[in-house]
């Protein structure tokens, strides 16, 4: 679906942010893109969505891509039904008219994301964490073939954080859409997704099935600190979290010690 061959790119001569990356998206997959600040996870997102040309290598797509990004500010007085309605744009009739299928489709992506009950509410008056719902909803209401994410859940509360995860791995299980995610959380990777691909400093990267990935070694080289694995073990559930080891609760025991 999404080719990826030896892509690389800078902003500043020489300073390349990624090279030499090739991987493939491909239906019913999902991979997670991690990587410290400004390594260039959005400016990769941007490459594969068409909006930036690379330095080296090259993109192929021969299906429709749905872009969600962090935030996104509507400019005008839209309720949060509009804006999923915006997704519809490009089957929109000669008039650019909204026909009542387009609602009906816009409601049913906005119930998926479970925001039927705010439909009419205008979009800027949202909370952050309702406003990202709303473009994932826009987003599937394009009908596109493979979804692109950028930090999906970084303004989600842990409730919502899961339901998001939830519905990706829905999307790529049940209707084969081929999805990649940029997240800061490697529970939510590991969570959720089948490949994962560690953007490190100077343009190194890790690409591989997920378990093979986010290894402790990996994660503490690519975030330089000190990462462990701990998995919590409920009734027919495992979950896993990576704790990063700053030393604050030693720090503090050690000040009430004195
Ligand atoms: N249009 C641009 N012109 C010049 N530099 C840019 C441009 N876009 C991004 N950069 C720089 O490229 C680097 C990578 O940016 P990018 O947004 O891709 O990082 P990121 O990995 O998504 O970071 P974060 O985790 O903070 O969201 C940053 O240093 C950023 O300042």
């Amino acid at each position: 679906m999404i080719t990826v061959d030896k892509a690389g790119h800078w902003f500043r001569p020489e300073h390349w942010l990624f090279r030499d990356l090739s991987f493939a998206l491909a239906p019913g997959k999902i991979t997670a893109v991690l990587g410290p600040n400004g390594t260039g996870k959005t400016t990769l997102l941007r490459a594969l969505c068409g909006t930036l040309a690379l330095r080296e290598g090259s993109v192929s797509a021969d299906a429709a891509i749905g872009y969600v990004p962090q935030a996104l500010n509507a400019g005008h007085a839209y309720s949060a039904l509009d804006m999923v309605l915006l997704g519809r744009a490009r089957y929109l009739g000669r008039f650019g008219v909204p026909r009542q299928a387009d609602a009906e489709r816009a409601f049913e992506c906005l119930s998926e994301v479970g925001l039927a009950h705010i439909a009419t509410q205008r979009y800027d008056r949202l909370s952050g964490g309702q406003r990202q719902l709303v473009l994932l909803a826009r987003a599937l209401a394009t009908d596109c073939r493979v979804l692109v994410l950028d930090e999906p859940a970084s303004a989600l509360d842990l409730a919502n954080q899961g339901v998001v995860l939830r519905l990706v791995r829905q999307l790529a299980d049940r209707r084969e859409l081929a999805v990649l995610f940029t997240t800061h959380h490697p529970d939510h990777a590991l969570g959720v997704a089948d490949e994962a691909l560690l953007m490190l400093r100077d343009a190194r990267h890790i690409h591989g099935p997920i378990e093979n990935a986010l290894t402790e070694a990996n994660l503490s080289e690519l975030y330089g600190v000190p990462v462990r694995r701990v998995d919590a073990i409920a009734t027919d559930e495992v979950a896993t979290a990576f704790v990063p080891l700053y030393g604050l609760r030693r720090a503090a025991s050690r000040a009430e010690a004195s």
